[in-house]
């Protein structure tokens, strides 16, 4: 039969369910009485955080070990820590938690950047949306998981690679925002021929393996399409939000709307649609022509019962010699002021 140092022995490395430290650290076992003829032993443990589900499955785990070491039966009774003990470590144990994106304490808000096509701007999106937010006092990264075209680091003029420190990849910081892309892996953007288990492991790296630090929103930029990866997305992140982008293009919305019942399917609340190249604005006479159809991000937004956050005309950024970045609109472009409505509209829903 068990002896109180056996007992103490065997639970010294069971772990606080928030504090994340072990009952030793915390000198949490506060008295074990064993009763030898009945095989019963007795603790009593001190934890963070009473009346918890966690304190049930703590319970359930020192029940389990004290039973698979010759306990009969157990007596167990929780007590409040001191709270200069909870203190001490409580600061260190939500950093811990800030540190992994997806562990569901982060406060980090996920925006897929989704379209039924290729080549309608949603990486053009994903970009300028994620400098508007940075423009308005956001912290934000970018994973740009568009397996079929690795755009997003030509678009923001981004040459360097990301360097690996420890065993974390540190983003490439470019505009202040934090970018990871598959392109960074990839030597001379050789296609790669990717297959579903891939994809998912692909992601799931990509927020585990990154240093992101903090940050209030990460931006996915998806391939085109209803594939395997919406489903990955939804299974790692099912808090993750959705903007739609199609071009005013009828058809081309009506293909964007399979991307967003898969949204709607999968439970991803949809934020907007986001209607790119919607018009060409003559320099000479300011006058607009609908050179790709007219009314398509209208009518997306309605059947996916959502809104349109705004409309992109048909335009470059402005050329800069400095800070070359192809894709990115000044805060002066007429698109880089469409940009920041959006962006504060999205702020406004996700925190207003
Ligand atoms: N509003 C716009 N005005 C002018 N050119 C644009 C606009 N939006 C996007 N483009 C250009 O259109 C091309 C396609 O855009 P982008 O790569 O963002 O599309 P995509 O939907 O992400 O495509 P893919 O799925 O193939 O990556 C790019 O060359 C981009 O610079």
């Amino acid at each position: 039969m068990l002896i109180q140092e056996e007992v103490i022995e065997l639970l010294n490395s069971v772990k606080d369910p928030f504090l994340h430290r072990s009952l030793e650290e915390l000198n949490a076992i506060q008295s074990v009485t064993i009763k030898e003829e009945k095989k019963h032993v007795s603790v009593k443990i001190g934890i963070s955080k009473m009346n918890t589900g966690e304190q049930m499955q703590l319970q359930q785990e020192i029940v389990g070990i004290l039973k698979r070491n010759g306990a009969n039966t157990v007596g167990l009774r929780f007590e409040q820590l001191p709270e200069e003990t909870i203190k001490k470590y409580q600061s260190e144990a939500e950093k811990a938690k800030e540190e992994t994106l997806i562990s569901g304490a982060s406060n980090t808000q996920f925006v897929a950047v989704a379209s039924g096509k290729g080549g309608v701007g949603k990486s053009t999106v994903t970009v300028n949306l994620a400098v508007s937010l940075m423009r308005l006092g956001k912290k934000v990264g970018i994973i740009d998981a568009d397996i079929y075209g690795f755009s997003v680091p030509d678009m923001m003029g981004i040459e360097e690679r990301p360097v690996v420190r420890g065993e974390k990849i540190i983003p490439v910081e470019r505009f202040g925002v934090k970018v990871v892309s598959m392109g960074f892996f990839v030597e001379d953007n050789s296609p790669i021929i990717w297959r579903g288990p891939m994809l998912g492991k692909m992601l799931n790296s990509f927020f585990t393996e990154v240093e992101w630090g903090e940050l209030d929103y990460l931006l996915l930029d998806l391939p085109p399409g209803t594939g395997d990866i919406a489903m990955d997305v939804h299974e790692l992140l099912p808090s993750c939000k959705e903007v739609i982008v199609t071009t005013p293009h009828p058809t081309a919305a009506f293909v964007a709307a399979r991307a967003g019942q898969m949204a709607l399917k999968t439970d991803h609340e949809i934020l907007g649609v986001v209607e790119n190249m919607a018009y060409f604005e003559s320099k000479k006479t300011g006058e607009k022509e609908y050179v790709f159809g007219k009314g398509g991000g209208k009518k997306l937004a309605d059947v996916l019962k959502t809104k349109v956050l705004g409309q992109l005309s048909l335009q470059q950024p402005y050329e800069e010699e400095d800070e070359f970045a192809p894709s990115v609109y000044q805060e002066d472009h007429p698109n880089g002021k469409e940009y920041h409505k959006i962006a504060a509209k999205i702020i406004a829903k996700l925190e207003g």
